[in-house]
């Protein structure tokens, strides 16, 4: 590991520099994870795209108003599952927006209709009607929630997770990215990925980079993340997601990070994060996302074959044989993983319920077989 001094050192490395700390940081991969890396299939499921928040970059979230907000009722989040579980997908990622019905009249009286009085709830009980309907095992990626309520998700779904954005607090001031959205207070986004330590919940996280703040910001965002895995060992997976600028939205003028700083961002959480934490860059918000892989990352994400990315949907995702070919070309093999990690799998029920463990279990020969047909069919 790094020290932090020697992190922000890294600000402005270019061409040589670069070069040399990406392959310091591609050893620390290959030692920690082989020349292997992975992708988990699966359907997103947008339980609903109103939100309480109002984030600058994102479009994800709809106003009441527009005729595309929308809460899915169980018929579409079923169908959807079905139709992922008949493509081999083995994950359900539920991604929605917070607690709508704690600042919009339509949110409120859509949840009434199904039967329910808050988004949580409901989607508890979609992760239920998932798992009981389907083979596919949820992921839910809900944003800031308490102790009491990933406690009561934790048995239904097999991981969680919810990016920490950034550790500044600068970003909360008008005119910045996180003004007025109550959910991206650093303190309570800390405060989420803290109690899914103490819940042993198995845990995604991340940062977006680009969205305003400093680059020894964002070495301290992913040093608060690397305290709280040391405390709770439950950070399965760190995101480095890179801003894309969005039509319509407050940060539509506002620069992308470019290649460079991606291949920093992430070689440098390579070296500062434990090495059993997964270091994962979504392929589809670069085109050249290869070379991702001689920056450090040792995995791609949710891929999905049926369903966009709703958050960034006007960028495909690339097909999966296209991922293989890249990772070929430069001698690593590409395997499917599960939305949980080998490594959280068995320990006793300690990361998973025992209804969970089961379901699994029954999975993960069938992942097996798709990376060897994966490989073959590549070959
Ligand atoms: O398709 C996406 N998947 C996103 N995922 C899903 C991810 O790609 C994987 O499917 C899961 O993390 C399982 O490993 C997230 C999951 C989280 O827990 C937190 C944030 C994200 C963010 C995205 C995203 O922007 N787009
Ligand atoms: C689910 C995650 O998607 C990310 N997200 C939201 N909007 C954008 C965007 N314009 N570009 C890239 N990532 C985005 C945030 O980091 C959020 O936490
Ligand atoms: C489009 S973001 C979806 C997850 C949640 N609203 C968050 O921002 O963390
Ligand atoms: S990024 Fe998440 S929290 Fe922010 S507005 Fe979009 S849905 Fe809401």
């Amino acid at each position: 590991m790094i020290s932090v001094s020697e992190a922000i050192s890294y600000e402005f490395a270019t061409g040589p520099d670069l070069y040399a700390l990406c392959q310091q940081a591609a050893k620390a991969r290959d030692n920690a994870w082989g020349k292997q890396l992975t992708y988990s299939k699966k359907v997103f499921i947008p339980l609903t795209n109103m939100c309480r928040d109002s984030c600058g970059y994102c479009t994800f979230v709809q106003s009441p108003d527009s005729p595309h907000s929308n809460v899915m009722t169980p018929q579409q989040v079923l169908k959807t599952a079905h139709e992922g579980a008949a493509l081999d997908c083995k994950e359900a990622l539920f991604s929605l927006g917070e607690r709508p019905e704690e600042r919009h009249q339509k949110a409120r009286d859509l949840l009434a209709a199904l039967g329910y009085d808050n988004t949580l709830d409901y989607l508890h009980d979609q992760c239920e009607s998932v798992l009981t309907h389907t083979t596919l095992l949820p992921h839910v990626n809900a944003g800031a929630l308490s102790f009491d309520e990933l406690k009561r998700l934790k048995p239904v779904a097999a991981s969680m997770g919810m990016m920490l954005e950034n550790v500044s607090n600068e970003l909360l001031k008008q005119g910045q990215a996180h003004y007025a959205c109550p959910d991206k207070t650093p303190k309570r986004r800390l405060d989420t990925i803290e109690q899914a330590g103490r819940l042993d919940i198995a845990f995604t996280t991340g940062i977006l980079i680009g969205i305003g703040e400093s680059w020894e910001e964002r070495v301290l965002s992913l040093i608060a993340i690397r305290d709280r895995h040391l405390a709770y060992g439950h950070i399965q997976e760190v995101i480095i997601q890179n801003f894309r600028a969005k039509v319509g939205t407050a940060m539509a003028g506002c620069q992308e990070p470019d290649l460079d700083d991606m291949k920093r961002t992430i070689a440098v959480a390579r070296l500062i994060l434990p090495d059993d934490i997964s270091i994962q860059a979504p392929p589809n918000l670069e085109v050249e996302y290869g070379s991702y892989i001689n920056a450090g990352i040792n995995d791609w994400g949710g891929i999905s074959p049926l369903t966009k990315d709703f958050i960034n949907p006007e960028r495909a995702w690339p097909q999966i044989s296209s991922v293989a070919q890249a990772c070929n070309g430069l001698g690593y093999s590409l395997a499917e993983r599960l939305t949980i990690y080998d490594r959280f799998q068995h320990q006793d029920h300690k990361y998973l319920t025992p209804n969970l463990t089961q379901r699994v279990a029954a999975l993960v020969s069938r992942a097996a077989h798709a990376s060897r047909q994966l490989q073959g069919d590549i070959a």
